[in-house]
């Protein structure tokens, strides 16, 4: 991931996620509710739910404490030339938020985990 992204985990946010298995569970929630969403579903039509569930568990689990090592692509590669703009990066953000809520992550600590993501949309969004 890019340099944006390497922010310090803050204590805790791992364990409140629910370690590896509750990150799991959260993305794949996430992925399920992301290309179901008419706002960005369709920009993962060509996409293969099961090997973005396992990226994104790494990235999470890293992000957040955890020890896991994400090795797929820096966020600025892995979404080149996907028209991203600041309202599909708000809309991605809010199915997240959802997820959160289903799996009873506590407000505090979704917004930690937020805190950690929101840097990212510098290398993200491509259409401004
Ligand atoms: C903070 C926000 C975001 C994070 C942390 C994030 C994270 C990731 C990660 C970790 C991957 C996997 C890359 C790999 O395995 O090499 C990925 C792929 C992808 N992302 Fe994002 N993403 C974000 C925002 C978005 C947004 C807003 C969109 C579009 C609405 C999007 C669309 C995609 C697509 C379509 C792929 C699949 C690329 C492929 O497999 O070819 N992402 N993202």
């Amino acid at each position: 991931q890019g340099t944006a992204a390497m922010a310090t985990a803050p204590a805790g946010l791992y364990q409140a996620l629910g370690e590896k298995p509750g990150i799991t569970r959260l993305m794949d929630d996430f992925v399920n509710r992301v290309v179901k969403d008419p706002r960005i579903g369709g920009h993962f039509k060509d996409v293969k739910p099961a090997a973005l569930k396992e990226s994104l568990t790494d990235q999470i689990c890293q992000l957040s404490g955890g020890p896991c090592k994400y090795e797929g692509a820096d966020m600025k590669s892995a979404h080149a030339d996907m028209d991203i703009n600041k309202g599909h990066f708000n809309a991605l953000v809010e199915v997240l938020q959802s997820a959160m809520d289903a799996q009873g992550i506590p407000f505090a600590q979704q917004n930690r985990l937020l805190a950690l993501l929101a840097p990212m949309h510098r290398d993200v969004i491509t259409i401004r």
